[in-house]
């Protein structure tokens, strides 16, 4: 994997730039929509690629590890070929799911056992089996195995818990490092930063992470409930460690503001549920503002969904005849609300990433950061 930076804007830390896989490239600053099982819910790869624009989109290991589980994936000749997807691929390494979606889980230091919150059955997870796993999904990019501290903790634990972290990376990166790639193109292991909302543990696990000069580097934790301001400051003390030279991933963020401000820390890729999951509940962002298509006042309005957007449904589509198929739990409803807001999330980051190319970034940033705000 390569990471060539195009361009620095001169008012904030936002910079623009261009990550090479072997399933092709990705302009960053990126949105990667959320492909859990092995599908973005809702929609076609066609869609993705054709009128989303969709550059790259995450899997998720704990998932498809449990359902269609790695015998079928294996068989397919790995995940690109199971879902058609063919250009690159993230997975995260499991621990978040472990943590948000199990009950009963224990976590020691050889690694995690839960049980399926499908069947029950019981499982383990160690930084290990999580690379193995990993090798035999196949995606381009694949995650380190870690504990995403829960927000909010006492120092104590977030010490703790970042120490454990970092010894499970260095099993990670020996694992990893004495493997192959299973089907013929390169993988690349990404570290996550950990240290809570504890400024000092943030720049220990930065600097950990920093010397171990993978391709890319991950930051981790944060999007778990704490305010955005406290996700900002750890972004900016992180962003100051981590090499300008290797793209920075920020997990599981967010609101199309907090991908902004972000961008204007030094963060290179996002992914988040909210475009996808909020669709199919009738929440839609646009540029001037966010939607509640469920709300009266869209009842009789026939105007299109998003007069700005060059997406054919959202030109095609009413306002009216959207809240009528979300408040009806129509499948369409869902379809069309999902395309909208990924194709918002990816005109977003397009547009960021031309604003910094023409310098005209931090202004831009801030005029729209306020337009995001508005309930229309
Ligand atoms: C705003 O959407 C809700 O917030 C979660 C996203 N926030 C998030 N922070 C993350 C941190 C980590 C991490 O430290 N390590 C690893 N390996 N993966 C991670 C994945 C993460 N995703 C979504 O997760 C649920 C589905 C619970 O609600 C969504």
């Amino acid at each position: 994997m390569k990471f060539k930076l195009a361009a620095q804007d001169p008012l904030s830390k936002a910079r623009a730039g261009e990550i090479t896989t072997d399933h092709g490239t990705i302009q960053t600053p990126i949105f990667m929509p959320v492909g859990t099982a092995g599908t973005v819910k809702a929609v076609h790869q066609r869609e993705l690629k054709d009128d989303i624009k969709a550059q790259i989109i995450l899997g998720n290991t704990y998932h498809l590890y449990l359902r269609p589980g790695l015998d079928v994936i294996e068989k397919a000749g790995g995940i690109h070929k199971f879902n058609g997807w063919d250009l690159p691929i993230l997975t995260d390494s499991g621990g978040y799911q472990v943590y948000s979606l199990t009950e009963v889980r224990k976590i020691r230091e050889e690694g995690v056992t839960f049980k399926s919150h499908i069947d029950g059955s019981k499982h383990l997870f160690t930084p290990e089996n999580v690379m193995d796993i990993q090798r035999t999904i196949g995606a381009d990019i694949i995650m380190a195995f870690d504990e995403c501290t829960p927000y909010p903790c006492d120092y104590t634990y977030a010490r703790k818990s970042v120490d454990m972290t970092h010894r499970w990376l260095k099993r990670c990166i020996d694992r990893f490092d004495t493997t192959e790639p299973k089907y013929g193109y390169s993988q690349t292991l990404f570290p996550i930063v950990q240290g809570s909302v504890y400024k000092d543990l943030r720049r220990k696990s930065a600097e950990f992470i920093a010397e171990q000069n993978r391709e890319g580097n991950a930051i981790g934790g944060l999007s778990v409930g704490e305010p955005a301001e406290e996700m900002y400051g750890m972004t900016e003390v992180v962003c100051e460690i981590l090499p300008q030279d290797k793209p920075r991933y920020l997990m599981g963020v967010g609101t199309p503001i907090n991908i902004l401000e972000n961008i204007a820390l030094g963060i290179d890729m996002f992914d988040c549920v909210m475009p996808t999951r909020n669709a199919r509940n009738g929440m839609l962002f646009t540029r001037h503002g966010f939607i509640n298509i469920k709300n009266e006042k869209w009842k009789d309005d026939f105007s299109p969904i998003d007069p700005d957007s060059d997406l054919f449904s959202d030109q095609f589509y009413t306002k009216a005849y959207l809240r009528h198929l979300i408040h009806s739990k129509e499948i369409l409803g869902a379809q069309i609300a999902t395309l909208h807001n990924l194709h918002f999330y990816l005109w977003l980051v397009k547009e960021a990433r031309e604003k910094i190319i023409s310098g005209e970034f931090y202004d831009w940033k801030n005029k729209m950061v306020k337009a995001l705000a508005q309930r229309l």
